[in-house]
This record gives structure tokens, C-alpha cells and sequence, in this order.
């Protein structure tokens, strides 16, 4: 099927109105999700390092109570000569350490434990159930080989100490044992800086996590390893404190690009992490956090890690939202499209019908031609080609009907020429046979017309010429034929013509009318006419016998001094 400029144009323009819509779409879509997966970026980096605040915070509110409880009088009332406290403050501080477990869930157990005595217990409280428990008499142990002791010991006073975390195998321990814990001491110091002994607290590592991941999305999770990679914290809880059951569960073997955090070359990347049980994409942020005095140079990783299909959530309504965008302004498009194809082309139909017409001779309407653009610039050209051929075909016209008058008459007298007469004088013949009529033919030839030639040259012989035409037609009946037959010869046929008198009479007429002097071209001359007759059907049947006899007569008058008729067989030659 072919298809019109309209469709064709009107598609063109829709496919170009589509692609650059679509195109856009697909740009904005492009460059939106972008911004929307780095913004997710930037928010999973601020969501840990918040978190890494508030950790720091409640380490910071931790060490604070250790301090607290290490520059109580009582405490610091431990004769530096036995190591052993009074009964007395023991029991007041006792109540201390019940008040600040009670006050703090996430502490195990509050101790003061003596700088003698292989670090002997003086004082302890732990967490039993609901409730707490003091440790007394030989409940009470000797911690001197643990690094919480004796690097506290080691401190100045007000200083603390933050353990690694690890889980907590302390026998008796009550609510502690088993569990993930974290130790922050701080030693009992003599006015002059001499160590009596230190406060520790066991900290209940899981419950502070636990409140501080509390404000966290559901969506997102918590990562945290020790110094060497250990998972501490994991979506998963079996992954978690795995060197604890003989076996090591490390972050940089699942994620790979945490590694330069604990290289000590980052301090916080962006890493894709895998979450749940059936493994899922996320994005992840991960920093390193400093843990306790900078000479330990001790550290945890942390990161907080939120699935791909959660952040983009948002891209997919975006997507939508593109695509419906997208649609809207391709109907638009496509709309507008056919709309201006029709505008362009419609002028052009205009111009097309009026071709049409133009070339099926009908009358051309109105061209676009006030435009002031390309196509009334075409409209004006349009407009002059049709004037200028419709006068070359007016000129073609006239010259044609010119030269078809010239075919068909005389040039000079404008009479019916030899065709024209014998093409009459058939159809007179065709006529008179049906109707059983007559006719007559006239042979004229003008008496000496050389002489006039010679006597006052061809100008004038032509005036007389003409004149003898004019008075020869106005002669006769409107319905006979006058014509030229050649030189100073003419013929007349002389229709419906039944009786040889008639024609007689004619003849008779034209001799009395030429017999009058004539006023050529101011000369008065005698135009004298010899004339033969001949009648259908008495003297022959055809036209060329008829016109033959005719000339034969007007031989016979001329032979007779001229200025005289004869009719064909009533004279001969003597
Ligand atoms: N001026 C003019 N002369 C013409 C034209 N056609 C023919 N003639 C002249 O007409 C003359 C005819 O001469 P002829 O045939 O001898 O006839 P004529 O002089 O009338 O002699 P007769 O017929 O015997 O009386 C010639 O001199 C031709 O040159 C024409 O169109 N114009």
C-alpha cells in the first residue's frame, strides 16, 4: 500500500517526537537512580557513623560510672598496707554496685578487686536473673592474670581500660558466663598515684548493641568485627564470636573490601555484603572505630548494610513514574506530529488538487500564494506557471485556428479555397442525389487581368482581386459557395439550383455587376468576367467532371471575346 506524504511525514516526526522522549526517560531514569544509590551511599555512611558515635558514647558513659565508683572515699579507703577493706564499706559498697546494675542492664557485674592478693576480689555484684547477687567468702576470686587487672593497674589515675570483646568463660559468673561481654576498669589510686586496686564492670556487649542498632530499620543490618576480622556482630548470630568455638568466621572473607580497614589504610569504605540466610545483594558502609587508648591501637570494624531491592525501592516507583511520563509525552508527541504533518501538507494537497484541475482543463482555486515560506513561495511559482501556460495555450489556440483557416481559405481574398470547395460540392452532389435536386457550378475568370497587373502592378491587381471576390460573394445566396480556385479564376456552386435559367440569371447578374467601372486603389477600371456553366446531374455526376465542364464553357465564352457566360453543351468551339 503506498503511503501518503501525511502518514509518512506525520510517522517520521512521531518516531523522532518517541525516541527523543524515551531517550530522556531512559537519561533522567539513569542519572535519578544514580543519585538515588549515592544518596543511599552517603546515608548508610552517616547511619554508622552515628552509630559509632552513640557507641562511643555509651563506652564513654561506662567508663564515667568506673571512674565514678573508683574515687569514692570508700573505695579509696583500702589501707594500701593489707589490701583489705573495712566490713563496713564493703557492704556500703555493695549497695553501690546493686544500684548501678539495677540502674544499668546492659552491666554483668560492678567489682573492686584489690591490687594484693593476686588481684583478690574485695568486692562483687553480679546479675542473677532479674536480680543481683553479691559474691562473698571464697566465692571470691583471684583475677590478677587478667588483662583488665593488670593493665589497669598499670594506668594513671582516671584513666580506663577497655578490653577486647570476646565471650566471658568466668566461673560463678552468674548471668555473665557464657555471654559476650566487654570489660572497662580504671584503677583505686593514694592521693599520690599509688594503685590500692580497681573497679572493673563486666558490660553486657550484646544489650548495648542491642539498644544502639534498637533505632535502626529492620531493613538494615549490623556488622561488627574485632581487630582481626572475628565477627562480633552479624545479621546472622551464628556467624558471630566463632573463634570462641574453635573456628574463624572473619569479615574479609565475606567482604572483601573491608580489608584496608583493618589494615589501618581506610577508615571507612562502601562494599557490597550479602544478607540473610538465602544470601541477598546489599550495599554496605563500613568504618573503623578506635576503641579505648590510642597506645593499644585497639579497634572494631563497624558497618551497617541495607539490601539493594530496599534502596531501589524508590527507583522502581521512579522507573514507573519515567514510564508513565514517557507514554504521556509520546501520545503527545505523536499527536502534535500528525498535527504538523497535516499543517505542512495540507497546502500541498491544496496545490496537488489544483494541478489536477489545471491539467483536466477545470478552473484552478485558490493557491496558498500569501505564505510568506517555502510553500508559498512554491504557491507563487505554481500560480505564474499556470498563467504562463495558459497564454502559450491561448497563442497555440489562436495560431492553430490561424493556420486552419489559412488550410481551408484564400489568403488574400479570404475566400473557400480549391479543398474547401470540392469537400462543399461532394456534400452538394450527396445532397441533390437523395433529394433528386440540381445544382450549378460557376467557373469565373476575370477578362485581362494581366494587363492590369502590367498597367499599375501586383498591389493593385491584388485590391482587384479582392474586390472582385467581395462583389462575386455579395452575388449570390448566403448558402452558395464563392471560392477562389487560383490566379484570377473562381468557382461558385450554386446549391438547390433546378432550372438552367436560374443559373442563367446569376451569371447574367455577375457580368451586369462587373460590367460597371470599378474604383481600384483610385483607378477607375473595367473589370470585365468570362463565366462557363455546368448543372447537375445533366452535365456529369462527379465534382471534379462538373468543375472540368464548368471551366470548358467559361473556355468557350472567353474564346468569344470574353465578358459573356455559356452553359456547357448548348455552344461549341466554331
Ligand atoms: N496581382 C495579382 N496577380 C495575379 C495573382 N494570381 C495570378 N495573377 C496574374 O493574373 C494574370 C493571369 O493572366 P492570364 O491567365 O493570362 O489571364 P488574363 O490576362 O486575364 O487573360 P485572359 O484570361 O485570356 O483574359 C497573370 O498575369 C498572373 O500573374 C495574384 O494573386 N495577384
Amino acid at each position: 500500500m503506498k503511503l501518503g506524504l501525511h502518514i509518512r511525514l506525520g510517522a517520521l516526526l512521531a518516531a523522532f517526537g518517541v525516541l527523543a522522549t524515551g531517550l530522556t526517560g531512559l537519561y533522567s531514569y539513569t542519572q535519578s537512580r544514580e543519585l538515588l544509590v549515592k544518596a543511599a551511599e552517603r546515608d548508610l555512611m552517616s547511619s554508622v557513623q552515628m552509630f559509632s558515635r552513640r557507641f562511643a558514647t555509651a563506652v564513654h558513659n561506662i567508663s564515667d560510672d568506673v571512674r565514678l565508683v573508683g574515687e569514692l572515699e570508700v573505695t579509696r579507703s583500702i589501707p594500701a598496707s593489707s589490701g583489705e577493706l573495712a566490713e563496713a564499706g564493703k557492704t556500703s559498697l555493695a549497695d553501690t554496685f546493686h544500684a548501678l546494675l539495677r540502674a544499668n542492664p546492659a552491666y554483668f557485674q560492678v567489682r573492686l578487686i584489690s591490687a594484693r592478693d593476686h588481684g583478690l576480689e574485695l568486692v562483687r555484684v553480679d546479675r542473677e536473673g532479674q536480680g543481683t547477687v553479691r559474691v562473698l567468702g571464697d566465692m571470691l576470686q583471684e583475677k590478677a592474670h587478667f588483662p583488665y587487672v593488670f593493665n589497669a593497674l598499670a594506668l594513671k589515675p582516671g584513666e580506663v581500660f577497655l578490653s577486647k570483646i570476646g565471650v566471658n568463660h568466668d566461673v560463678g559468673s552468674h548471668a555473665a558466663l557464657n555471654r559476650p561481654a566487654m570489660y572497662i576498669s580504671s584503677p583505686v589510686t593514694t592521693p599520690d598515684g599509688m594503685a590500692l586496686g580497681l573497679v572493673v564492670i563486666t558490660v553486657d556487649i550484646t544489650r548495648v548493641f542491642d539498644e544502639l542498632k534498637a533505632d535502626l530499620p529492620t531493613y538494615r543490618k549490623l556488622f561488627i568485627a574485632n581487630e582481626w576480622g572475628d565477627y562480633l556482630v552479624h545479621p546472622d548470630p551464628a556467624q558471630a564470636f566463632g573463634f570462641d568455638q574453635g573456628r574463624r568466621v572473619l569479615i574479609q572473607e565475606s567482604i572483601a573490601q573491608v580489608q584496608p580497614l583493618l589494615d589501618g589504610k581506610a577508615q571507612q569504605v562502601l562494599a557490597q555484603a550479602e544478607l540473610g540466610d538465602k544470601p541477598e545483594p546489599a550495599l554496605g558502609a563500613f568504618m573503623r572505630m578506635p576503641l579505648g587508648r590510642d597506645e593499644m591501637r585497639s579497634f572494631v570494624v563497624l558497618g551497617i548494610a541495607e539490601p539493594l531491592s530496599e534502596i531501589l525501592e524508590s527507583t522502581r516507583t521512579l522507573a514507573r513514574t519515567t514510564l508513565q511520563i514517557v507514554l504521556g509525552f509520546s501520545a503527545i508527541a505523536i499527536v502534535l506530529a500528525l498535527f504538523a504533518a497535516r499543517v505542512v501538507t495540507r497546502p500541498l494537497n491544496q496545490m496537488t488538487q489544483e494541478v489536477r484541475r489545471f491539467s483536466s482543463d477545470r478552473p484552478v482555486g485558490d493557491l496558498p500564494t500569501q505564505r510568506q515560506d517555502e510553500i508559498g513561495e512554491l504557491a507563487r511559482g505554481f500560480d505564474e506557471m499556470q498563467r504562463r501556460i495558459s497564454l502559450t495555450m491561448s497563442e497555440l489556440d489562436a495560431s492553430r485556428t490561424h493556420l486552419a483557416h489559412m488550410a481551408r481559405h484564400d489568403n488574400l481574398t479570404g475566400l473557400a479555397n480549391r479543398s474547401v470547395f470540392i469537400d462543399r460540392l461532394e456534400h452538394a452532389i450527396l445532397t441533390a442525389k437523395r433529394s433528386g435536386g440540381c445544382l450549378a457550378v460557376l467557373f469565373v475568370d476575370l477578362d485581362r487581368f494581366k494587363h492590369i497587373n502590367d498597367t499599375y502592378g501586383h498591389g493593385v491587381g491584388d485590391v482587384a482581386l479582392v474586390q472582385a471576390a467581395r462583389l462575386l460573394t455579395s452575388s449570390v445566396r448566403e448558402v452558395d459557395t464563392v471560392a477562389r480556385w487560383g490566379g484570377d479564376e473562381f468557382v461558385i456552386l450554386l446549391e438547390a439550383m433546378d432550372e438552367e435559367h436560374e443559373a442563367r440569371r446569376v451569371a447574367q447578374t455577375l457580368l451586369d455587376r462587373f460590367g460597371r467601372r470599378m474604383d481600384v486603389s483610385g483607378h477607375a477600371l473595367d473589370l470585365g468576367v468570362s463565366i462557363g456553366i455546368s448543372m447537375y446531374p445533366r452535365d456529369g455526376f462527379e465534382a471534379s467532371e462538373l468543375i472540368q465542364r464548368a471551366d470548358e464553357a467559361m473556355y468557350l465564352a472567353k474564346h468569344r471575346q470574353g465578358n459573356r457566360y455559356s452553359v456547357f453543351g448548348n455552344e461549341s468551339l466554331t
